[in-house]
């Protein structure tokens, strides 16, 4: 084994817990850092009581969870990426960075669409029934 691969085996955990621990470290840190992933958050905890309120259908549940898990995945997944790009170039100037952040970006907007479609979709007709019915 080489410098670098001993290197790498120093962080190596192969137990399931201690992999858990780390994961959950990831989660806090972005929550910490990241204000985008608290606003989704925040909108996570209005949806799911929009959800208790309205007692929406268990399919209805199963969408609501899908858009709001794809978007949480890839809002953690574009604050994986700029953490990426700002260890490589730093506080360079870098027309590759602007292009993996923005791309990155990208995916959670394609999913905010998505989970906001999905949102219209289902709390539409029952505040139509609200309001005028
Ligand atoms: N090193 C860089 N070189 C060139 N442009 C950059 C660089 N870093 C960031 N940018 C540009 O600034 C934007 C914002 O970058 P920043 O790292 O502040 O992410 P952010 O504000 O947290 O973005 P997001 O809203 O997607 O979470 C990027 O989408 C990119 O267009």
């Amino acid at each position: 084994m080489d410098l670098k691969n001993k290197r790498a085996a120093k962080w190596k955990h192969h137990h399931f817990w201690v992999s858990f621990c780390h994961a959950c470290q990831g989660l806090k840190t972005a929550w910490k850092e990241e204000r985008n992933l608290r606003f989704h958050s925040i909108m996570t905890i209005l949806v799911l009581l929009a959800g208790l309120v309205f007692r929406v259908t268990v399919m209805e549940w199963l969408w609501l969870g899908l858009s709001i898990t794809i978007v949480l995945v890839c809002e953690l997944i574009n604050t994986a990426i700029e953490n990426i790009v700002d260890l490589i170039v730093g506080n360079q100037s870098n027309k590759l960075a602007k292009k993996a952040k923005d791309i990155a970006s990208g995916a959670v907007l394609v999913a905010s669409l998505f989970s906001l479609i999905v949102g219209l979709i289902i709390f539409l007709p029952y505040l139509w029934h609200v309001f005028f019915s």
